[in-house]
């Protein structure tokens, strides 16, 4: 069930405390070496495994030369701990070059999340790994009991050959010098992958992609891979060897066992579809919280998401299918450019190491039907708590047009027309000290909706309705059960929409209803499933239509919410909400996070947290 803040945090169970050194570090994540963002010298990096109720302490040492950084605990929903969320310019400055920040927060809910950075497009430079939050209680997760296995997790993102500032730079240009990051140059599962190599026999046409995948047809005891120019000599010792950065990650199971597979994608742009050869999968897990479980060949995966699937080892090993199969990965949703990746499933008792098949080819990229099937099947538990009922409590419906749209010759995304700039102080600081009137425009609110006229199946118009840059905020009454509609649109180009995964901070959110086209409240509500909405903290919405999702505003503190992939947040697509305005004061913000923007320069005036008699609405800005 959703959180209750309470103002005294449950006494965690013990600390889990670790010690981060964040810096550049030369990887091989694809067999081709480059710069990335690596924590205590590796990527990806390290997996935090905590039990639900414990407390994590992670000290992050920023040892990156030139650049600040934040780290966010991407699914904790930070009750009480709102400066730990760590988004730069929200929940906190960005911890400079040299300096320390220890992230203190309960793990609060058993459940497969991750980590990554949260300032500029960090996430994209490498900087993300593993959270695994374990059950104390078999209520927690039901499915606990339903695999005898062990578990095996799988975080999948993908990698860019360019650097995150040449994206940025990119993004940033002109008129028709802008440019768009493109498809990932490799699918990376655990931070490895092979580019331009697909282990194993591909077929002779790989749909459209052969073109980019010389096989790497390997020898009879499927050892070495022959093709060298593309497989081999792309690392130090080849993809196939076992201290390679970019050797594929083999799972040992035993037969006959189920196992649980823990699985997270913290993707820059890819839609990923994931499947096991020869093995079903029963979806059991999405987002930290248990699903009516059902049984698919492949799942379809978001940036942000997290699910887990219990497969159970009941292939026999023949002469044929020798116990090795292969973990297939590969891009959905926009034209594949990049190979899928592979891993294995090996079974104990299988002689080879390698599949001697192709590995399973991943559903047409195109067929958005079989996408959002996937997606409509997710379902609560029958048991599991339902959303309060609208009318019994205080409630707000935020309607948010979401447009790719131009600002003065810049390409950018807005919400309502209002493309999201982050402020140099962080929203939550600003409101701890009163002085939300000096660190951003406190005159309003960016706009609750957007005209009737507009047609979602044309480009945005630009002579008529011209998109603005702002860094307003939605403040939400404590407590109100609050309803966001997602509305997808026409981009800039004609016809042309795409699916955008929107992930929110410091909550999960009931997911009660998609539709096509347009949202229309009259006939759209009434339908909505107040039955047994998934509750979740990232949720899709698919080209043209509409998904809704409803969340109680009881969480003090200051949180993001946006598209997760990382170009599109870095080109406004987001909006902030402020919970709690009146309770800001009642938390102990470390000021070390808050120590930037306008809030340096008032301390050097004696800086005291605001009065509790301060009025709720937004602070005038100060006379000119
Ligand atoms: O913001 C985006 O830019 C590209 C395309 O619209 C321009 O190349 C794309 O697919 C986005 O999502």
């Amino acid at each position: 069930a959703p959180a209750s803040a309470s103002a005294s945090a449950p006494v965690p169970a013990k600390a889990k405390k670790v010690t981060w050194d964040v810096e550049y570090i030369m990887w091989a994540p694809d067999c081709q070496q480059r710069v990335m963002i690596g924590i205590n010298g590796t990527f990806p990096g390290p997996t935090i495994t905590a039990r639900a109720g414990e407390l994590v302490s992670v000290t992050v040492n920023n040892k990156l030369h030139t650049e600040g950084l934040v780290i966010h605990w991407h699914g904790m929903r930070q009750v009480g701990t709102p400066w730990a969320d760590g988004t730069a310019s929200i929940s906190q400055c960005a911890i400079n070059p040299g300096e320390s920040f220890t992230y203190e927060f309960v793990a609060d809910k058993p459940g497969t999340f991750f980590y990554h950075g949260h300032f500029g497009m960090q996430r994209a430079a490498g900087l993300y790994g593993s959270l695994i939050v374990e059950a104390t209680a078999e209520q927690d997760e039901p499915f606990r009991k339903d695999y005898d296995g062990g578990e095996l997790n799988m975080l999948l993102s993908d990698w860019y050959h360019d650097n995150v500032f040449a994206q940025a730079a990119g993004l940033e240009r002109k008129d028709k010098h802008f440019q768009w990051i493109g498809e990932p140059q490799t699918i990376l599962i655990n931070g490895r992958g092979q580019y331009e190599c697909m282990l194993g026999k591909v077929n002779n046409y790989h749909r459209g992609i052969y073109k980019y995948a010389k096989t790497c047809v390997r020898d009879k005891e499927a050892k070495l891979c022959r093709d060298e120019e593309r497989c081999e000599r792309r690392s130090e010792c080849g993809p196939y060897c076992p201290e390679s950065q970019c050797a594929p990650v083999i799972f040992d199971v035993e037969p006959g066992k189920t196992y649980r597979l823990r699985i997270a994608s913290t993707t820059t742009l890819s839609a990923l579809n994931l499947q096991v050869e020869g093995h079903e999968l029963t979806v059991v897990e999405a987002d930290g919280n248990p699903v009516e479980p059902f049984t698919v060949t492949d799942i379809d995966i978001y940036s942000g998401e997290s699910y887990s699937v219990l497969l159970t080892t009941n292939q026999i090993p023949t002469y044929y299918k020798p116990g090795a199969f292969w973990i297939s990965v590969g891009v959905r949703g926009r034209h594949p450019k990049t190979l899928s990746a592979t891993a294995v499933l090996r079974y104990t008792n299988s002689k080879l190491q390698w599949p001697t098949s192709a590995p399973p080819e991943t559903p047409a990229f195109d067929d958005i039907e079989r996408s959002k099937r996937f997606t409509y099947r997710i379902k609560a538990l029958k048991n599991a708590v339902t959303p309060p009922p609208k009318r019994a409590m205080l409630n707000r419906t935020i309607v948010m047009l979401n447009t790719q749209t131009l600002v003065r010759g810049h390409v950018k995304w807005a919400i309502n027309n209002v493309s999201l700039t982050l402020p140099a102080t962080p929203y939550l600081g600003a409101y701890f000290y009163g002085l939300q009137g000096s660190a951003f425009d406190a005159t309003g609110e960016p706009p609750n909706g957007f005209p009737d006229e507009y047609n979602i199946r044309l480009p945005p118009v630009n002579s008529s309705y011209n998109a603005t840059l702002s860094d307003r905020v939605y403040e939400l009454p404590y407590g109100a059960l609050v309803d966001v509609v997602l509305q997808n649109a026409d981009m800039l180009k004609e016809t042309v929409s795409e699916t955008h995964p929107w992930h929110l901070h410091g909550h999960d959110f009931w997911v009660m209803g998609y539709g096509e086209g347009r949202y229309d409240a009259k006939k759209d509500l009434p339908n909505l499933n107040t039955d047994n909405p998934p509750l979740r903290n990232t949720v899709v919405v698919f080209p043209h239509g509409w998904t809704v999702l409803r969340f109680v505003a009881d969480n003090t503190g200051a949180w993001a919410f946006h598209c997760h992939i990382e170009p599109h947040l870095h080109m406004g697509m987001g909006a902030v909400f402020i919970e709690g305005v009146d309770k800001m004061h009642d938390l102990n913000v470390p000021k070390e996070a808050m120590m930037c923007g306008v809030i340096r320069t008032a301390a050097a005036v004696h800086l005291t947290p605001a009065s509790r008699t301060r009025s709720t609405a937004p602070a005038t800005p100060p006379a000119p």
